[in-house]
């Protein structure tokens, strides 16, 4: 078995190997998990039914550009095709090379945001510190148009009929605060998972999940205050806030984010879907129902009455109903 390159402190090589049609991400990181074949009865390197994703750009605290949030959904929109993956840990690689903190993410780049949103980069660009704004801003592609589709990753974590678990190992701070509210399930690095909703300080604002299902897991005050004060806040008061699951030591994190999924994987696939769409219905509104209506038309195909009704249709005859009786 080939040893896996470093990808990050949290990250253990023998429980992961590289997916395939992944070689060439840049900016984040795609594994799969393999069994180490001691604890869950499987031969060692067997397929374990978690993928791990994480943003790979951990001199900036993982702060996303437009690549990384392309690259972002290209994984998890794989992940949510697997049909033997049950669930997905979201993390960032760290810590910094060049300073040592960590980042699980720290929201949009600030150097690459335009007055349309966060810009595509034309090639060979430079936006290191030593470029001042103005020849920054001269750098981006103007062809192509500032993007917030960070969204569109939020809407596929609430979507996708998988349990996305965040493993919060550094900040996280702006859009990556509202990344951890998103997902299902959240474990923090007590040492250096930090919180910090700095939306506002930068002229931004997550009104969207970011701030109202926040909202929902830490009560109404307290989301005000997180979004109204932007105090940084510990993984010790974000368990204690109902913001994350449990705060984990930082060299168990994903330890303890694999024996999660672990014990999802033992539940149905089918109630484990129908609980995580009925969790988000209400919130939703309609295109809550949707999602759920849609897994709810899903089971009823399965259904010897639906096949009568598809079969009477195609046989050109009346449909025979009276083996299927009038449930209550
Ligand atoms: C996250 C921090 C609190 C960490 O502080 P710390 O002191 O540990 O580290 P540094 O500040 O020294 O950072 C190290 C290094 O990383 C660079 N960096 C960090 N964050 C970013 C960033 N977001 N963009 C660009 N660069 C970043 C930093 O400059 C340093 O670089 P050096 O070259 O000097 O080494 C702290 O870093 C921090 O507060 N970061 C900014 C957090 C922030 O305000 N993020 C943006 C919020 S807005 C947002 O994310 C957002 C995005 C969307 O797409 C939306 C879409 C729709 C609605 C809302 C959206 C939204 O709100």
């Amino acid at each position: 078995m080939s040893v896996l390159p470093f990808v990050s402190d949290t990250f253990d090589p023998a429980r992961w190997r590289e997916i395939p049609g992944f070689a060439d991400l840049q900016e984040v990181t795609y594994h799969r998990g393999i069994s180490r074949g001691d604890e869950d009865g499987r031969p060692a390197g067997a397929l374990l039914p978690v993928v791990r994703v994480a943003i790979d750009r951990p001199d900036v605290r993982n702060a996303f550009r437009p690549a990384t949030v392309d690259e972002l959904y290209r994984v998890l929109d794989h992940a949510r095709m697997s049909g033997d993956v049950a669930a997905v840990i979201l993390t960032g690689n760290g810590p910094s090379p060049k300073d040592g903190g960590y980042g699980f993410c720290s929201g949009g780049d600030q150097r690459i945001r335009g007055r349309s949103g966060y810009q595509y980069e034309t090639e060979g660009a430079d936006f290191s510190a030593n470029v001042d704004a103005a020849t920054r801003q001269a750098q981006v592609d103007k062809a192509r148009a500032g993007r917030l589709h960070i969204l569109e990753v939020q809407r596929l974590i609430r979507t996708m009929p998988k349990v996305v678990i965040a493993a919060v190992n550094g900040w996280a701070a702006g859009g990556g605060h509202s990344l951890n509210v998103v997902c299902d399930l959240s474990l923090a690095s007590r040492e250096h998972a930090r919180f910090m909703q700095t939306d506002a300080n930068v002229g931004s604002f997550d009104a969207g999940y970011g701030s109202a299902l926040l909202a929902r897991q830490v009560g109404d005050r307290r989301a005000r205050e997180i979004f109204f004060l932007a105090r940084p806040y510990t993984a010790e008061q974000a368990e204690q806030w109902g913001a994350v699951n449990e705060a984990v030591p930082h060299e168990k994190l994903e330890e303890t984010a694999l024996e999660y999924a672990r014990i999802i994987a033992t539940k149905s696939p089918q109630a484990i879907r129908m609980l995580k769409f009925a969790f988000n219905l209400a919130d939703d509104g309609l295109a809550g129902q949707q999602v759920f209506a849609g897994e709810a038309t899903r089971l009823a195909y399965m259904t010897d009455e639906a096949v009568e009704g598809r079969d009477a249709f195609l046989e050109r005859r009346e449909p025979d109903w009276t083996p299927y009786p009038y449930y209550f």
